[in-house]
């Protein structure tokens, strides 16, 4: 890492336990947040990790709402979801004026639309072993530092059933190389695709959200460009347990993830990026399959007519 960035990952890397609660209560004040999970056909885990978040809220007054984002679920995630506590969104119902798109991107854009908080907490729904910690954690930086926009989690990643192999491959394989080579001033952020961050409202509407995976990468680029590298700061939540995709899955997250970086670095065509993959077809030959992968963007929520309109009715 170069010097800037070391400095950067001293000063800017804490770890769950500085973060007491007493200590983000006394300094929470009128500060509203709100956690959001984004959810597509969850309804294992979902109702667990709202749960925790719920349970949080009662206890510490953390958090002020927990909302789930119906990702176009067809089994009980929303049921799960509004038993265990949450408010629940479905993608189609908000902002309908302007549609629904497939994609983790769509939801988390859209939650800006229905939630209140000052701060935002995201959590992914597929978590096998929330603790609150991945809450205060993040919150942590951002009720403490008026500096500090966007705050990543990072933590170990064990791949769930494969022995001593670690996950993140994505992260690992493609995205840190991506960042090493593109956009060396994050070397520093251990877990960039991170699913559990938190930012300001102020910096999350003000950010264009890529569509599907590109999000993540997309969201940490833009705040470096849009407000720099001291605004981001990262918390060591320790250990997280997850749903893992199967490798084909992960090779179209990572075509997302090497175009919206391309695409950044002013590298990148700007038409939709596709990915060609291999399956056996019915006679035991390789078949092509071709998929068309949707990175498309969503403007700055604060240039959206409705969001206008409902951030009048909320002050
Ligand atoms: O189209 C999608 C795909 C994913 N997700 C959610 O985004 C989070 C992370 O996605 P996923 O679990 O697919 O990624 P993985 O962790 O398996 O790599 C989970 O809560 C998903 O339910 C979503 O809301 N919409
Ligand atoms: O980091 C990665 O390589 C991928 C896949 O992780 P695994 O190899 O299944 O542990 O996970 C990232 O994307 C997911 C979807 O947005 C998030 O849930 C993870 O937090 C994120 O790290």
């Amino acid at each position: 890492m170069k010097l800037p960035v070391q400095t950067w990952f001293t000063r800017s890397t804490s770890r769950a336990r500085d973060w007491p609660i007493e200590r983000l209560r006394a300094r929470k004040a009128g500060t509203r947040v709100s956690v959001v999970l984004p959810a597509l056909d969850e309804e294992a885990t979902v109702g667990r990790v709202v749960a925790m978040v719920r349970r949080l809220a009662e206890d510490t007054g953390l958090v002020d709402e927990v909302v789930v984002m119906d990702s176009g679920s067809t089994d009980g995630t929303a049921r799960a979801a509004a038993e265990a506590g949450a408010t629940v969104h479905h993608r189609d119902e908000v902002l309908p004026e302007v549609g629904s798109r497939p994609g983790k991107g769509e939801v988390l854009w859209k939650s800006l639309a229905v939630t209140t908080g000052d701060v935002v907490v995201f959590v992914d729904a597929d978590l096998t072993d929330p603790q609150p910690q991945l809450v205060t954690g993040l919150l942590g930086p951002l009720l403490t530092d008026p500096g500090v926009e966007l705050v990543k989690g990072c933590y170990d990643r064990p791949l769930q059933g494969a022995g001593a192999t670690s996950g993140g491959r994505v992260t690992e394989l493609v995205a840190r190389p991506l960042i090493s080579r593109f956009y060396p001033d994050l070397a520093g952020v251990v877990q960039p695709l991170a699913g559990e961050y938190a930012g300001r409202r102020r910096l999350l509407e003000a950010l264009p959200f890529c569509g599907g995976y590109g999000v993540e990468i997309a969201m940490l680029i833009d705040t470096l460009e849009l407000r720099g590298l001291s605004a981001i700061a990262q918390v060591d939540l320790g250990r997280r347990g997850h749903g893992h995709q199967d490798t084909a899955a992960l090779g179209r997250m990572a075509t997302q993830i090497t175009d919206v970086v391309h695409r950044r670095a002013g590298a990148g065509p700007l038409d939709a990026p596709t990915i060609t993959q291999f399956a056996r077809d019915g006679y035991g030959r390789y078949a092509p399959v071709t998929h068309v992968l949707d990175v498309a963007e969503r403007p700055p929520m604060i240039t959206v007519a409705g969001y206008g309109q409902r951030a009048a009715k909320v002050s």
